[in-house]
């Protein structure tokens, strides 16, 4: 269960604003339920949200931006609260919270983005249909089909998802209960998983590993992801005779991708040093006939698994790229693939107001004048979300950092994503947030459950540990959301 709070920093500036836009005032809902740790109610916050400044020239594209109210924020905390149960959208089966009540937003902007909105859902139901939907390499994007092989465009690509999944699992279900052996390891079975891959080749199985991973997995997973010999030579020493069962799974979309291929060389020669085979430990996940593919077939690797030409390698995950290793580390695939589609779902209505990364989009256009003019800083209050930034760095930024748009303007645009984790990083840098330059917006992820039901343990007469990462973060919101205008306090 996840909880998300948007809001936008102020610029210093700006004075505060005397008129107050008005809230949409009919409830979307009949009843809400409050994403809240206690069963306390809700707390009714007095804040001043506020403007920001926009410069007047801040990209040459010839698309409009829509202009913004810069008295469009909300004070009042009854109005405010409004807008809260107005805005929240909840999901309940999937156990995802999202507030964006806080990032202020007009009525007059919603309204101005909504055709905008209209054809992207337009033109995501093409995506899904199987359209070019990247114009640069001529290619389909379908990755939403990897969760819902049914959505593929034809039986040829439904099959290929399907056979690629089965055998990925079955492969899995073999190293883990020892069907399939390294060839001279004192243990008989695969203990570890050294991952050799770049960017959407590593991003996604870091993140899940450190996300999804149980305690004591039945393979635990190490990765070189970068040509640099200290860090190549680091895991290799760290793996010490483990080498002997550890599968190495070399991932790369193209096949060519140089720090990858380098990072294969470095541990091939540790295989020759140790005296072990690599081919019988080797898996490649790359596409069909590319370099590496065309390596491990003539050595004879232990095992090639294909990427497909119509999954781009930050949306990888959901492929073998991020299936396989989470498989061997025990996680069940087929949990994360449901709830995937059930994510996608969500996304397919095309009610703005009831689709989350519509909401988010909407917000993240509005705090950054849908040029990149701000900074969006992501703060999961978990540890095991500590590598969500990173995983969403390239997602945001390689997708939406081009120099020219799709008409062929030059927009020069992005957005800049950066966070770590709270509240680690309240003790670091998000003083210069609180107090320094207020170039960003933030994004708050709480999740709602800590330990599981029965685990927990009162460290004070009441209080758990848990109650303290909850009463840090809504500290910092708070405290973001006012800066340093005006005050709070709980009823
Ligand atoms: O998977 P590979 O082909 O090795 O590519 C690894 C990475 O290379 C480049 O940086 C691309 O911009 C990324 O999108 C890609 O994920």
């Amino acid at each position: 269960m996840a909880s998300l709070s948007s809001l936008c920093s102020s610029s210093p500036s700006i004075k505060s604003q005397t008129s107050i836009t008005k809230p949409l005032v009919i409830l979307r809902k009949d009843s809400v339920t409050f994403p809240t740790r206690f069963s306390k109610t809700p707390s009714l916050v007095q804040t001043q949200s506020v403007a920001r400044e926009i410069s007047a020239d801040l990209s040459n594209t010839n698309d409009v931006v829509p202009k913004k109210a810069k008295n469009g924020l909300e004070k009042d905390p009854r109005e405010l609260w409004k807008r809260y149960v107005d805005w929240l959208y909840q999901h309940k089966e999937l156990g995802l919270y999202l507030d964006v009540s806080r990032v202020g937003f007009t009525d007059e902007f919603v309204e101005e983005m909504e055709p905008r909105f209209q054809s992207a859902f337009k033109a995501m139901e093409e995506l899904e249909k199987g359209a070019i939907a990247n114009p640069d390499e001529g290619r389909m994007v379908g990755h939403y089909w990897l969760r819902k092989p049914e959505l593929a465009p034809n039986s040829f690509l439904k099959s290929q998802i399907e056979t690629t999944l089965d055998a990925v699992r079955k492969f899995a279900d073999e190293v883990v209960s020892g069907k399939i052996k390294p060839p001279s390891s004192p243990e008989g079975r695969f203990t570890s998983i050294l991952s050799v891959g770049i960017g959407g080749s590593a991003l996604g199985p870091q993140f899940v590993a450190e996300a999804l991973a149980p305690d004591n997995p039945p393979l635990k997973i190490r990765f070189i992801d970068n040509t640099d010999p200290a860090g190549i030579d680091h895991q290799i020493a760290q793996l010490g005779p483990e080498l002997a069962s550890t599968i190495v799974v070399v991932i790369s979309k193209s096949g060519g991708t140089p720090e990858t291929r380098n990072g294969l060389l470095e541990v091939q020669k540790a295989f020759r040093e140790a005296g072990l085979e690599f081919a019988k430990q080797g898996v490649a996940i790359t596409q069909e006939n590319s370099l590496l593919d065309n390596t491990a077939r003539i050595e004879g690797w232990l095992a090639r698994f294909p990427m497909f030409d119509w999954v781009g390698g930050r949306t990888s995950e959901m492929s073998a790229v991020g299936l396989l290793p989470a498989a061997l580390q025990g996680i069940d695939v087929r949990e994360m693939l449901a709830g995937a589609s059930l994510m996608d779902e969500a996304n397919r209505t095309t009610v703005l107001r009831n689709n989350p990364a519509a909401l988010l989009a909407l917000c993240w256009y509005w705090a950054s004048d849908g040029v990149g003019s701000k900074d969006m800083v992501v703060l999961p209050y978990k540890d095991s979300l500590l590598l969500f930034s990173r995983y969403l760095q390239q997602l945001v930024m390689e997708s939406l950092g081009k120099e020219f748009d799709l008409d062929g303007n030059r927009v020069n645009q992005g957005l800049t994503v950066y966070g770590n984790k709270g509240s680690t990083d309240q003790h670091a840098y998000i003083q210069q947030l609180r107090e320094g330059v207020h170039n960003f917006f933030a994004t708050f992820i709480e999740v709602l459950r800590d330990r599981p039901p029965g685990h927990d343990w009162e460290l004070e007469p009441g209080v758990t540990c848990g109650d303290y990462l909850f009463g840090m973060l809504q500290v910092k919101y708070m405290i973001q959301t006012i800066l340093n205008t005006a005050w709070w306090h709980w009823i």
